[in-house]
């Protein structure tokens, strides 16, 4: 997969050379290229913002930086994905970070200030998918974050990074039965730490019973901190056993 990656502040994009993420660039899983639009100014203080059409606090990010930009890392023919972060977009959520992961190349845009001029996505639409996606209901100072928070998202998502492909399908929120439920506690050695024991029932080799344990501990934390996404899980997902948890 390829990622391109616009920005007035590249060195936002250092984690980006470490951890699963590093390895899958150096493995060739991921070929990431960050830009800085500052590239694609030509005043001497390498302009990228001005003040708001119709007033109102703050500046815009002016769009002949922008429009430059996508004509200089989309000339012609294949075109990527084109994602802009922005509190107003369409949530980002696992099946987008899915979607997101089946492309061959992606581009994300970092807004700045109050935003990009409008017309930068209008007229990018012209040659290419654009996506307005939010992380959620708060209010970032720009979209480094954001692209970071998806990337990472989305780079777990492809075959070979993950050195334990079984994580992804266990993940809150990925496709299947358990696809609504938030993941349950984990426990790992010592089996006593303070005085507090891990659960027996994880230490008795009976997988039925672990299993079941499981995905009761997934059904009481969902409906403690996220009530919401029951009704969401098929009707056939949740038995009688499951309704009394
Ligand atoms: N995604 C997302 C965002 C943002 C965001 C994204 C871009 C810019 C550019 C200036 N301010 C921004 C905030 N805030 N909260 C979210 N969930």
């Amino acid at each position: 997969m390829k990622l391109d990656i616009v920005t007035i502040f590249p060195e936002y994009f250092a984690p980006l050379e470490i951890s699963l993420l590093g390895k899958a660039r150096r493995t060739g899983l991921l070929d990431v290229h960050v830009h800085d639009l500052r590239d694609w100014t030509h005043d001497r203080h390498r302009t990228v913002d001005d003040t708001p059409y119709g007033g109102g606090p703050g500046m815009v990010m002016k769009p002949e930086p922008w429009g430059e930009a996508l004509d200089a890392l989309v000339p012609s023919g294949d075109a990527p994905r084109m994602i802009i972060p922005t509190p107003s977009g369409r949530p980002f959520t696992q099946a987008l970070a899915a979607e997101y992961a089946a492309a061959p190349w992606l581009l994300f845009a970092c807004g700045r200030y109050e935003g990009i001029d409008s017309r930068v996505a209008e007229e990018a639409r012209t040659r290419m998918p654009v996506d307005e996606v939010s992380l959620g209901d708060f209010v970032l100072a720009g979209g480094e974050v954001a692209v970071l928070v998806m990337v990472e998202a989305v780079g777990r998502l492809l075959p070979g990074v993950l050195g334990n492909a079984d994580s992804v399908a266990d993940d809150s929120f990925a496709p299947g039965a358990m696809e609504s439920l938030l993941e349950g506690p984990v426990y790992t050695k010592p089996p006593v730490w303070r005085d507090r024991a891990v659960p027996d029932v994880l230490l008795s080799g009976h997988h039925g019973a672990i299993a079941r344990w499981r995905r009761d501990e997934a059904l009481r934390r969902t409906a403690r901190h996220r009530p919401e996404l029951l009704p969401r899980l098929a009707s056939g997902a949740l038995d009688e056993h499951d309704r009394r948890v």
